[in-house]
């Protein structure tokens, strides 16, 4: 089976370290190569623009795909997203020169928008009162409302950097996105795609999450136990031979410091702090 993945730009390099820490190794995945085997012998990786993952997944050039929300949407195409990846989160929104005289969507009646999402920008427009002129573009969009291209765009932000540099306020939201990870309906529920979607969501449950282990004597596995954070409970183990217990637990990065503290106090010792590659649950 087949995975399109963003071949160039800020998607193509966390997606491969992700298929990476999923265990899907590139083979051979060298620059300019259009596809990439992986240590599955049944997977290999397709490089495609972010744009069209979504038509190669829909098209079954490939079996899964993963690519913006955004994309997604744009291209009409039906797909089933099954595991939002956590990065390339970005909105779309609307926006218009800081001190023009667009404030509202209303204020749009008869004017042109720019964008690079055509598809979405309509399918807005069709929700309020005004149907201004869609302009397509394929990149800079945001110096088009200065050289009179259009009134307004629809592009995308995220700290808002680029629309602050132009001079551009935002009117409204249009939609949020993030990176998916997409089947078709008909092949959503394949073993293979579930056993894709299975090592990458093992990935993400895994992110910012540390594996505590250490000795606890009998008498005090209680008090250790209280001070252990999260609702799975800790695993408690035998040494054999020995008065003490090993206890394992998982426990939240940000937790880990106070944590620690916490155990010494109630009498842990040896205690060992590693990362997790991946959560199976
Ligand atoms: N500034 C951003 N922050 C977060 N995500 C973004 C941002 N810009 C784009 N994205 C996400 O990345 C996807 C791909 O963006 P785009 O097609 O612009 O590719 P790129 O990585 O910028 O490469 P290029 O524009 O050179 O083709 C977008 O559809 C969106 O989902
Ligand atoms: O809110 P910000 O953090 O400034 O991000 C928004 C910008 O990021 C993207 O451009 P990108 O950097 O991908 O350049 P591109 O136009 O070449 O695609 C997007 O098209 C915006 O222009
Ligand atoms: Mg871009």
């Amino acid at each position: 089976m087949r995975i399109a993945v963003p071949n160039k730009g800020r998607l193509h390099q966390p997606t491969i370290d992700l298929l990476e820490r999923a265990g899907l190794h590139l083979i051979d995945g060298a620059d300019r190569k259009l596809y990439a085997e992986t240590v599955d012998p049944d997977v290999t990786v397709l490089f495609a623009r972010a744009a069209d993952i979504p038509e190669y997944v829909a098209d079954g050039a490939a079996s899964v795909g993963i690519t913006g929300f955004d994309q997604a949407r744009e291209s009409g195409t039906d797909l089933v997203d099954l595991l939002d990846l956590g990065f390339g989160r970005c909105r779309l929104v609307l926006a218009a020169p800081e001190d023009g005289n667009i404030e509202c969507v209303e204020d749009l009646a008869g004017g042109t928008v720019a964008t690079e999402f055509p598809e979405i920008a309509r399918s807005y427009f069709a929700e309020t009162s005004v149907s201004p002129t869609i302009a397509e573009v394929s990149g800079a969009t945001e110096l088009t409302p200065h050289v009179d291209i259009a009134d307004a765009i629809i592009d995308i932000t995220s700290t808002g950097t680029t629309l602050r540099m132009n001079r551009l306020a935002t009117i409204e939201e249009v939609m949020e996105s993030s990176v998916r990870l997409f089947a078709r309906p008909d092949t959503a529920e394949d073993q293979k795609v579930n056993q894709i979607q299975t090592a990458i969501q093992s990935v993400l449950a895994a992110d910012g999450k540390r594996y505590l282990m250490m000795n606890v004597p009998h008498e005090q596995l209680e008090d250790v136990r209280s001070v252990i954070p999260g609702l799975g409970g800790p695993t408690v183990m035998d040494i054999a031979g020995q008065d003490a217990l090993a206890v394992h637990a998982v426990v939240d990065e940000g937790d880990v410091f106070e944590t620690i503290s916490k155990l010494r106090e109630q009498g842990a010792s040896d205690i060992l702090v590693t990362e997790i590659e991946r959560l199976v649950a």
